[in-house]
């Protein structure tokens, strides 16, 4: 059976909807017929917390849990620790506990490399897994980036967010030399895009020139809707929330753009690989 895509949402600046992103590109997966991962790689826990597991603390194997028994090489069951979301998406999922972690990874052989050996056989599971990246750049998050696939990057609609990138693609670029050649930026989602203003048109025009021609943005960009900010409360996705809601409809086509990209890339892989 083919192996996941694991694709890491990550953006080191916070609230620009990377938790709100996993969530509703997640469960939209799902819905298409998608076997989905989400993993909360923020301890902060949000995207547990999201999606209803509201008492962290309480959460009996964690992501730091499966990752520190990768560290020490003892074995990881088949399921372990992994939640089941009513809405057809499974959560590994996070709380403080991965802050230690993060220091424990210090001195670690492979410290890079933990997560993505810790997803060596999770990952035979899945169609997609989406790793929701904590807003900062150190251990965890270089973690996610040399396991992954791609990067899926959201950027807030407004000017200071667009010019922050630099670091990060900076990041990015260092893993593809050292830790991961295959690494992609898949896109960039504009988020949070107020519609009665200009500054989704500026903050486009501005990615457009300095990264358009590196990597793809994504056509599908997210309102900003009171909404979507209650969906986080609730557990449960957008879809389940208010599925006539235009940000419902943004993750929707989101999915769709997705899924199509998926399928674009495996048929430019096919045909390099046929040459
Ligand atoms: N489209 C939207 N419209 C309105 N509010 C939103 C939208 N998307 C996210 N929010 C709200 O903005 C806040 C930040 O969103 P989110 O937690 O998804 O960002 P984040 O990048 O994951 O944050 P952090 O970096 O802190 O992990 C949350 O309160 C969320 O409910």
């Amino acid at each position: 059976m083919k192996e996941a895509k694991i694709i890491a949402i990550c953006n080191q600046k916070g609230g620009v909807g990377k938790t709100t992103t996993t969530v509703n590109l997640g469960i939209g997966l799902a819905k298409e017929g998608k076997r989905v991962l989400v993993i909360d790689a923020d301890p902060q826990g949000d995207l547990t917390t999201c999606l209803g597991w509201k008492n962290g603390d309480e959460l009996q194997t964690t992501l730091a849990d499966l990752m520190n028994k990768t560290l020490t090489e003892r074995p990881i069951g088949k399921g372990e620790g992994i939640l089941h979301h009513e809405e057809g998406v499974d959560l590994l999922p996070s709380n403080l506990e991965l802050s230690a972690m993060e220091m424990n990874l210090v001195n670690a052989m492979s410290r890079e490399l933990t997560l993505k050996n810790c997803l060596k056989e999770i990952k035979k599971d899945y169609e997609y897994i989406l790793i929701d990246c904590m807003p900062s750049l150190g251990m965890i998050t270089v973690n996610a980036l040399a396991a992954a696939d791609s990067v899926m990057i959201p950027v807030q609609a407004q000017y200071l967010p667009a010019k922050g990138m630099t670091q990060l693609v900076q990041t990015i670029g260092k893993v593809q030399r050292t830790l991961n050649p295959d690494l992609r930026i898949d896109g960039i989602v504009l988020t949070l895009v107020d519609g009665r203003t200009n500054l989704a048109k500026q903050t486009l025009h501005i990615l457009r020139n300095q990264y358009g021609n590196r990597m793809k943005i994504y056509s599908s960009q997210i309102p900003v809707a009171v909404k979507a900010a209650e969906t986080s409360f609730q557990g449960k996705s957008i879809y389940a929330y208010d599925k006539n809601s235009s940000v419902a409809k943004a993750y929707e086509n989101l999915t769709k753009e997705v899924i199509r990209n998926g399928e674009k890339t495996r048929d430019r892989l096919r045909t390099s690989e046929a040459r």
